[in-house]
């Protein structure tokens, strides 16, 4: 038995629903919106695609959402054109205040996956409004921003995604960085191939992490990378496939929350793992890691 409930049912929401449910993840899913009719509109337009999965979703109400297994939040405004993730925190701070006092008492076993912006500052404060250990309370982070690392990367050297270990990491925002020298592919260090060592790395670096904001001005919003992402991770915990992505947890070295590469798992988050990172690409962290500090410090 596995529940999932989704707090909002907007973009978001509806499509990481779907996504699990055309991949048959869960075996419950509850829709979650403080808008009831939304969640009851998103629930009907689900059930049509019933017939290609033979999934349960219902709309559920926020004390069901706290009894699930998994509790994905994706509660909260979205970004405006130039609008920075950091910008949307007093907002969706009220919401995820509002959406956890709602749900509890939260099953003590319950996984929290936070994907609301600004998701590593939320999942900070989620992890001491929750009450909930440390390893299960944890967000999407720079899963988004690795997968889009990596199609560009496949891209250029004309090899599948799966083959390229490379990661966007620290913050799901501007500060975030790519970590060039721990990268692999095939077992050859990236920065050895030829194509990788011409490149303009500050440039990809920034189109990487300004890709949403570029989908945004064209459509208004970001969801199926998103919903791919969290329906790996919940497929990661629910048949405790141990896989190694990067998200938002807690980390010991820089005081903060944002994204390392992880052990996922039944648990949640099994292990950290410790990468490899030159001086330059450490400093950047620590800079982010103030500005997330200061940040959460106003909030908690
Ligand atoms: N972490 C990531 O990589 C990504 C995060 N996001 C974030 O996801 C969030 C949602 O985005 P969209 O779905 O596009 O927005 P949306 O506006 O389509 O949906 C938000 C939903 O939240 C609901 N809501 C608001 N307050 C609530 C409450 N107290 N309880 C329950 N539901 C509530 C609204 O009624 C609405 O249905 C945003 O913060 C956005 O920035 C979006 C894409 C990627
Ligand atoms: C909106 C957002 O956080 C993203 O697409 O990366």
């Amino acid at each position: 038995m596995s529940r999932v409930a989704v707090i909002g049912a907007g973009s978001v929401g509806s499509t990481i629903a779907f996504a699990l449910l055309i991949q048959r993840i869960s075996s419950e899913i509850l829709m979650v919106d403080i808008v009831q009719e939304t969640a009851k509109g998103q629930v009907s337009d689900l059930s049509d695609a019933n017939f290609i999965a033979s999934n349960h979703v219902r709309v559920g109400t926020f004390e069901e959402a706290g009894q699930s297994d998994i509790i994905i939040i994706t509660a909260g405004a979205k970004q405006k054109p130039n609008e920075t993730r950091l910008d949307l925190i007093d907002r969706n701070y009220k919401i995820l205040d509002n959406v956890i006092g709602s749900m509890k008492p939260i099953n003590p076993n319950a996984i929290l996956l936070l994907v609301s912006n600004p998701v590593d500052i939320l999942t900070h404060i989620a992890q001491k409004l929750s009450g909930l250990p440390k390893n299960q309370v944890f967000g999407s982070g720079t899963f988004l921003d690795s997968a889009r690392l990596r199609r560009k990367l496949s891209s250029i050297l004309g090899v599948s995604e799966n083959a390229i270990h490379c990661y966007s990491l620290g913050e799901h925002g501007d500060s975030q960085i790519i970590a060039w020298n721990s990268a692999s592919v095939g077992g050859k260090p990236l920065l050895e191939f030829p194509e990788i060592a011409i490149l303009d790395k500050e440039l990809i670096a920034k189109e990487i992490s300004n890709k949403a904001n570029e989908i945004i001005k064209l459509k208004g919003a970001t969801f199926f990378g998103i919903a791919g992402c969290v329906s790996l991770v919940v497929q990661s915990i629910i048949f405790n496939q141990r896989h190694i992505r990067p998200l938002s947890t807690y980390i010991e070295e820089y005081g903060c929350v944002f994204s390392m590469p992880v052990v996922l798992g039944r648990n949640g988050i099994e292990k950290v793992i410790d990468i490899d990172l030159n001086q330059e690409e450490k400093d950047k962290l620590k800079q982010s890691s103030k500005i997330l500090r200061e940040i959460c410090a106003k909030y908690t």
